[in-house]
């Protein structure tokens, strides 16, 4: 009657998988070690997905991804102390970047910690998380782990979606209870991200201003393209024929050949528009604070503004029409209030916006098709730009400086949440662990666009990658450094710039390490040869771009937020 005992009872490990599963949670992002490892196997055992990377930082990027392509909280599971820390970056990141995530970290035991007597990996992790996450929870009783894991996914989805953190000390996990209990302590969580309905008032403000509008603007923003809310917003970017700028990872949400998009002529529309619709995008950093010489004259524009979270509102400037809501409900009560009679905006101001579009395309076809050797950003990215309109179904990774700001308007996309970037940090890195998860979660193959740099803050889950056979091509604008690979050092001394990498690394050999493909490219042709085989084949690949290491500026386009010393050289 031993077996029979047993099988009465469950444990720790086995109400957290249960708890997942119930749901419909399948995969885990995971570095093993002790006190998890054990859990990631038995979740594998139970049908789980259970993706093993070789830092938990990364593990975290992706979890944070899956999370921002599926709306279910994705899951990174890490040891306790350097583990929870390095994972805790990538919290930290999907917090600020709104995506859900929830970091389940093993820990050491309160009485040891508490009394700092030095356990194994101590460390009070649960203070330490609480700052940087939307909530953080603790779990002491296996009868506990159930609502334990629905409060981190309500959480995690609920309102502004964002980072949760988990604590199960170690004892937790074999800890037994009987095995109907365990059953009946889980919970399957109910309306986890229910629906935030806007004020009448609200929308009868918005559609006023809207009305009284002569240049209006939308800016769609990374918030409206994980509502998936697709079809809603481009019905309501058509019904209202009002122009509109994609942020980064908003691109494709409606094609970026759209005739109503501004992205060719983004500094045009954004200096005169006297109308403002943003939807899902905040006015911080990457939008000048909705301030500054970018914007026009101060107080020339009036702002409508679509977020679920109420505190955005008045975050940088006045908002003459605060809609708070979540994308969909928002766009739709605006759609039922402009009825069949909408007035669509002048076309003086569409015309102005269409000829400027038109004079930036051409500037930009003629540095596109250039023929240069060695190859420089614009070259490179012409066989991208061509390649990505021939597969739109491909999802691009981007990261780097000038590879991120140059591939952001160079290469359009056509379909919606297939544009993963550095997001609102501008965090390297986050490149392996948005492929991996892209690929695990959509199965669609997956093109990286890399600088070296970014590419060397990751590179490692390249293992990774050839591990589970991931359709992942990595593309690597090799130019010698950060920003580029030209830099001396101003000391005279042996020691190579700061900014600076072994010159022609040949980092396609990495991927040959892991059994992938490795291809080495000086040619528009050949990059586009060896990326179009990889998309083909769907095996590992990494194709290494060699650029010319005078090519792109320092920091991008975001050189004017260095500080300079004043200071002339001592
Ligand atoms: N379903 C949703 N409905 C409305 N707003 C949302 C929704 N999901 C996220 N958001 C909001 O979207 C905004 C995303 O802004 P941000 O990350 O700055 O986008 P971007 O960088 O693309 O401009 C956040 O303020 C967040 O609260
Ligand atoms: C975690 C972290 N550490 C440092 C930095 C600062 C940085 C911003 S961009 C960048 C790399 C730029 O070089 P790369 O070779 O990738 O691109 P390219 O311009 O094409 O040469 C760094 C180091 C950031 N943003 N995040
Ligand atoms: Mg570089």
């Amino acid at each position: 009657e031993g077996q029979d005992a047993l099988h009465a009872l469950t444990d720790g490990f086995h109400l957290i998988i249960d708890a997942l599963k119930l749901n419909d949670i399948n995969n885990i992002y995971n570095v093993p070690g002790i006190p998890i490892t054990d859990l990631g196997r038995l979740a594998q055992a139970e049908g789980m997905r259970v993706i093993s990377f070789r830092h938990e930082q990364h593990a975290g990027y992706a979890a944070s991804i899956a999370g921002y392509l599926t709306k279910k909280p994705g899951i990174c599971l890490t040891v306790s102390a350097p583990g929870f820390l390095n994972g805790l970056t990538a919290l930290a990141n999907a917090t600020t970047n709104c995506f859900p995530m929830i970091l389940i970290s093993g820990s050491s035991e309160r009485e040891i910690v508490d009394l700092q007597q030095g356990d194994y990996e101590e460390m009070d992790q649960l203070a330490i998380a609480r700052p940087h996450c939307k909530a953080a929870y603790r779990v002491l009783h296996a009868e506990d782990i159930g609502i334990g894991i629905a409060r981190a996914i309500r959480a995690a989805v609920s309102g502004r979606p964002g980072g949760v953190y988990l604590d199960l000390p170690a004892k937790l996990l074999a800890q037994t209870m009987d095995a109907e209990e365990g059953r009946r302590s889980l919970v399957k969580v109910i309306d986890a991200a229910p629906r935030q309905i806007p004020e009448p008032k609200a929308v009868e403000r918005a559609i006023d201003v809207l009305r009284g509008a002569k240049r209006p603007l939308i800016i769609l923003g990374k918030g409206a393209a994980y509502a998936q809310a697709d079809a809603t917003i481009r019905n309501f970017v058509e019904t209202s024929g009002i122009p509109y700028l994609p942020m980064s990872m908003a691109k494709g949400l409606l094609p970026d050949d759209h005739p109503q998009s501004a992205g060719a002529a983004r500094s045009l529309a954004l200096k005169e528009a006297d109308a403002v619709v943003l939807i899902g995008a905040r006015l911080n950093w990457l939008l000048s604070h909705g301030k500054g010489k970018s914007w026009g004259q101060p107080g020339s524009k009036k702002f409508v503004h679509i977020d679920i979270e109420p505190r955005e509102m008045d975050s940088n400037v006045p908002i003459d029409a605060p809609l708070v809501g979540d994308v969909e409900s928002c766009l739709e009560a605006l759609l039922a209030q402009m009825g069949s009679n909408w007035q669509t905006p002048p076309a003086d101001w569409t015309g102005k916006l269409g000829e400027r579009k038109e004079t930036n395309i051409a500037k930009m076809a003629t540095k596109l098709n250039k023929n240069s050797a060695p190859m420089d950003f614009h070259t490179a990215l012409a066989p991208l730009r061509r390649i990505i309109k021939d597969r739109p179904d491909v999802i691009l990774v981007n990261e780097g400086a000038n590879t991120l700001d140059l591939t952001r308007g160079i290469i359009d996309m056509y379909a919606p949440r297939h544009r993963l970037d550095v997001g609102t940090w501008g965090v390297m890195g986050v490149g392996m662990g948005s492929a991996i998860a892209a690929a695990v979660e959509t199965g669609k193959p997956v093109l990286a666009i890399e600088g070296d740099s970014a590419f060397g803050f990751c590179g490692m889950e390249v293992e990774t990658i050839c591990r589970y056979n991931l359709p992942v091509c990595v593309v690597i604008f090799n130019n010698n450094g950060i920003y580029r690979g030209t830099d001396i050092n101003p000391s005279g001394g042996s020691d190579v710039a700061t900014t600076v990498f072994v010159p022609d690394s040949r980092y396609e050999m990495m991927m040959e390490a892991f059994g992938g493909v490795g291809a080495y490219a000086t040619t528009p042709d050949e990059l586009d040869q060896a990326v179009r085989q990889a998309l083909e084949s769907g095996k590992p690949t990494l194709v290494n771009a060699v650029i010319d290491p005078a090519a792109g500026t320092e920091s991008g386009n975001i050189g004017s937020l260095n500080p300079q010393s004043a200071l002339t050289k001592k």
